[in-house]
């Protein structure tokens, strides 16, 4: 198998006294989809950011994070600004923290091209020819509006359309459509992916969506307390997880019990990489938790068709 594209390895981020990411070990390959997914407050967040080195001030980070083999780490200023503007592109979750509110959506899609170089006739050719292509119409008088005159729908896939504009490697997308309307959500998904995939670009996906994540993804990693805990092939999500963590977000999925009837959740409450305990991160919420789980941090097992972390494993793989 090739070299992978990004290579998250042993991640620890801290901010200050206080853990954030623990031993993150995840790679992504070229014109791969991963899933990062797990509660709020899990870690998914900062696990991407560490990617464009966008950490708050003051982290410290420990481990590497290598794009094409390259340390970002050890990028200097202007390569680090162009690793940014051309190798990766960025959607996050509101379009409208994203676009210049007084700009006009020409001038937004045309600078990263004009940046490098690109003359205006040809940098407003490629915005249209962009915007087109994620199924916006009327391209022309869009490029002269200003994002108030958008739905938040129509200026995520403006965002998507300059995130293509430079024909990246890589796509980080946190939650790109939790702001939007569930009709809206799954048109403005399958838009990126599609778009991803005829360019060959990777993605790595942040959601709380299990099923999205299925539905978009090759493989999924399933993060808790700053750690991952399970990764797995997409399609084998239903049929192979292993971690109790895992199946109890399965379980809580809307659809998984009958109409009229309380949704399961997971119980307990979400902890971050500071309160979890020594050993399993998951120990205090765990329903099949034994005494070592509690003392000993579980390592990474390989089992079936993925990798989870978790005691109960051990016997399994020995
Ligand atoms: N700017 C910040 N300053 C201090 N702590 C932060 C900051 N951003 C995130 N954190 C903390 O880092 C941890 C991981 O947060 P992160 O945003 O990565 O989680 P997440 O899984 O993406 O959650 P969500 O789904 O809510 O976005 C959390 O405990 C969070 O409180």
């Amino acid at each position: 198998m090739t070299a992978p594209l990004l290579e998250f390895d042993g991640l620890r981020v801290s901010l200050g006294e206080r853990p954030i990411l623990r031993d993150v070990t995840l790679s992504v390959h070229a014109g791969e989809a991963v899933g990062l997914v797990g509660e709020s407050g899990s870690g998914k967040s900062m696990t991407v950011k560490s990617v464009v080195r966008l950490l708050p001030g003051g982290s410290t980070v420990d481990g590497s994070v290598r794009f094409g083999g390259i340390d970002v780490g050890s990028l200097g200023p202007a390569d680090l600004r162009r690793f940014r503007s051309r190798d990766v592109a960025m959607v996050f979750q509101d379009p409208r923290a994203t676009v210049n509110p007084v700009r006009t959506i020409g001038d937004f899609l045309t600078e990263v091209l004009r940046d490098q170089g690109v003359g205006r006739a040809e940098a407003t050719r490629r915005a249209a020819g962009s915007l087109a292509e994620v199924g916006v119409d009327d391209v022309r008088r869009r490029l002269s509006q200003r994002p108030y005159e958008l739905s938040g729908g129509l200026l995520q896939r403006v965002v998507i359309a300059a995130a293509l504009l430079t024909e990246p490697k890589l796509i980080l997308a946190d939650e790109p459509t939790t702001a939007l309307d569930v009709t809206t959500q799954e048109e403005v998904v399958a838009i990126l992916n599609e778009q991803r995939r005829q360019r060959s670009a990777a993605l790595l996906f942040i959601t709380h969506d299990l099923e999205l994540a299925a539905a978009v993804c090759d493989r999924i990693a399933v993060m808790y307390a700053g750690e991952i805990v399970e990764i797995l092939p997409a399609d084998r999500l239903h049929d192979d997880a292993r971690h109790p963590y895992t199946k109890a977000l399965l379980g809580s999925r809307p659809g998984t019990v009958p109409p009229g009837e309380r949704l399961r959740t997971v119980p307990g409450t979400p902890q971050s990489a500071l309160t979890a305990p020594a050993g399993c991160v998951f120990a205090d919420r765990c329903p099949v938790v034994e005494s070592a789980c509690r003392d000993l941090h579980p390592p990474m097992l390989s089992v079936g068709s993925g990798f989870a972390a978790c005691h109960l494993l051990s016997e399994e793989v020995r």
